[in-house]
């Protein structure tokens, strides 16, 4: 995609855009998702000879030439109304027996219609007009500016269409993700061209197995073995693995967050171009390839993957070992080993139990910290690197409270033999949860630093708030339920609230005020929002809400 013609125009609009329009309620992404009315030198022509005619373009002739060339943003996105949507299904959220959460549960499940599209067959027939990739089924779009099918939302917007009984559009999301790994040999971080130098968190198995497990479909496993099998290859080449000797002198591998892109992301090119122009060539070029590389994390961006979290210019997200990421990766393999299994491929369950048991091990003795009793990151120093081998040090571990910290509770509810991963499961590990200053009154916080970075605090991300929340409430332990179902409740009101004032489904929230939706970052707070809505549907599905408790915060 590096010369991708279509995309290097409409970044030119984009920049003629933001001159012409200036910066306020600016949004650089809606150029790049421009879908042409004309062929792209019919558009460029005319693009040149509008610079030729004027040197500063005035905004109504911007305008119209926008409207001549360029259909709206999204028309290439066709609203479909899900198949399987039914406005109360039959055994929807059985244990919400309060009837103004049940009112509003119904509210939020219907909102599955509004986000449910079909990319058009234009986008088929004439591809090089779009940057929007052709799909074969339907998709949840997150919502607003967010136009487009995303990887690791998916999982969430699953949850929720498996707790509102629609298995059929839950199903065509993972066929259209298994679609996308059969043509570029991963998962696109979005349906875009320009999202095609990176992932996102690898949750593809998690769909599969959850979808599984609620409709025995052997089929869904077979069709996902192969595509599970080669976005592990992804995750685990030269590109994303690091090899860490430990001070037994074992070696490791685990895997980091790495884009394939050096330049600015076409879809937040102005912003990108502007961050950097303190940096000399070289360094724009690196800088670049780091704010990729953390958008390929999903967590774009955050003081996590910064060296200093006032300068988002010295992020550094590939010198960084995740502990989140591994984790991820390593349900990917224990998913697969138990999709094979199930297929009747020994060899290969075996292969990637194997594959397990070392992540584990590597994820216990290098990212584990007894002391904070913990998983944290690990910095890579490349001092330490000899002939490619980074020897451990354990002040390189970042001791700083993340909510990633305790997603490794996640897989262990998932797959409670895996307490390779910790030393024993007790207590501890929930007082030190209690203790990090992350869970706020109506939330998990992202991170203890506020930095104006829309992965800090004080936001909190429905993703996160489920990872440990399904964790918690799956570790046998009275406690851990206890605590799982308080934040779950804290979190459901304060969604209730802020859609009660706003009407609307946010995209993070403000974990210390009650129905406050979250700010900073690079775009306006958005609404919709597939992974806040299946969260809600997932959490009361879990948890229920018994008549008598209260719906405010
Ligand atoms: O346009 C800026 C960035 O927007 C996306 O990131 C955010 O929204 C995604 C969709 O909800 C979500 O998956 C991600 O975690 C958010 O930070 C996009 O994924 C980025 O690549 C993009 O640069």
């Amino acid at each position: 995609t590096e010369t991708d013609p279509l995309l290097a125009f409409l970044q030119r609009v984009q920049s003629d855009a933001l001159r012409t329009m200036g910066p306020t309620n600016f949004d650089p992404k809606l150029y790049v998702d421009l879908p042409l009315k004309t062929d792209l030198s019919i558009a460029v022509t005319a693009f040149n000879s509008l610079h030729r005619r004027s040197g500063t373009i005035s905004l109504s002739d911007f305008n119209k030439f926008l409207e001549e060339f360029f259909d709206e943003a999204g028309s290439d996105l066709v609203y479909a109304k899900p198949v399987d949507f039914k406005p109360e299904p039959e055994g929807f959220l059985v244990k919400v027996e309060n009837e103004e959460m049940r009112k509003w549960a119904l509210e939020v499940h219907a909102i599955w219609k509004n986000l449910s599209r079909r990319v058009s067959e234009e986008v088929k027939r004439r591809p090089e007009r779009h940057t929007l990739l052709y799909l074969p089924g339907t998709v949840i779009v997150p919502g607003s500016r967010f136009r487009e099918v995303y990887y690791w939302d998916s999982y969430w917007v699953i949850r929720g269409l498996l707790a509102s009984k629609m298995y059929d559009t839950a199903k065509a999301i993972v066929y259209n993700l298994i679609s996308l790994i059969e043509r570029y040999g991963h998962v696109l971080n979005g349906a875009r061209t320009y999202y095609i130098n990176r992932s996102q968190p690898p949750l593809l198995s998690s769909m599969v197995r959850d979808i599984y497990m609620r409709t025995g479909d052997v089929e869904l496993l077979k069709r996902a073995l192969p595509a599970l099998l080669k976005e592990h290859s992804f995750w685990v080449s030269d590109v994303h693995q690091v090899t860490i000797e430990d001070q037994q002198g074992h070696k490791h591998c685990l895997s980091r967050y790495q884009a394939r892109w050096y330049q600015p992301r076409p879809e937040s090119a102005t912003l990108d171009e502007e961050l950097s122009l303190k940096l000399t060539p070289s360094e724009k070029d690196a800088f670049y390839h780091e704010l990729a590389s953390a958008a390929e994390s999903g967590w774009d961006f955050s003081s996590r993957w910064m060296r200093n979290s006032s300068d988002l210019t010295t992020t550094a997200t590939t010198s960084i070992i995740p502990v989140d990421l591994n984790t991820f990766i390593c349900k990917l393999e224990l998913d697969i080993s138990a999709f094979a299994k199930i297929t009747g491929d020994n060899s290969t369950s075996q292969k990637f139990m194997e594959s397990s048991i070392s992540r584990k091990s590597a994820i216990r003795s290098l990212l584990w910290n007894p002391t904070l009793v913990q998983w944290v990151d690990y910095w890579l120093d490349k001092h330490d690197a000899h002939q490619g081998v980074y020897q451990w040090n354990p002040g390189s571990q970042n001791c700083k409270n993340f909510a990633s910290n305790f997603v490794p509770l996640w897989l262990l509810a998932q797959y409670p033999d895996s307490d390779q991963l910790i030393e024993e499961f007790d207590e501890d590990l929930i007082t030190s949860l209690k203790k990090s200053g992350l869970i706020g009154e109506y939330g998990i916080a992202t991170s203890l630093s506020n930095t104006g970075q829309q992965w800090d605090l004080p936001n909190g991300w429905a993703p996160l708030q489920h990872m440990i929340v399904d964790g918690l409430a799956n570790a046998h332990s009275k406690e851990a339920r206890r605590l799982a179902e308080s934040i779950a409740i804290n979190w459901i009101r304060t969604n209730f609230a802020a859609y009660k004032k706003t009407g609307s489904m946010h995209e993070k929230y403000d974990v210390e005020s009650c129905g406050e939706f979250g700010g900073g970052g690079e775009y306006k707070p958005q609404t919709g929002f597939g992974w806040s809505n299946g969260v809600v549907l997932a959490f009361l599905e879990e948890f229920g809400w018994p008549r008598d408790r209260a719906v405010s915060c």
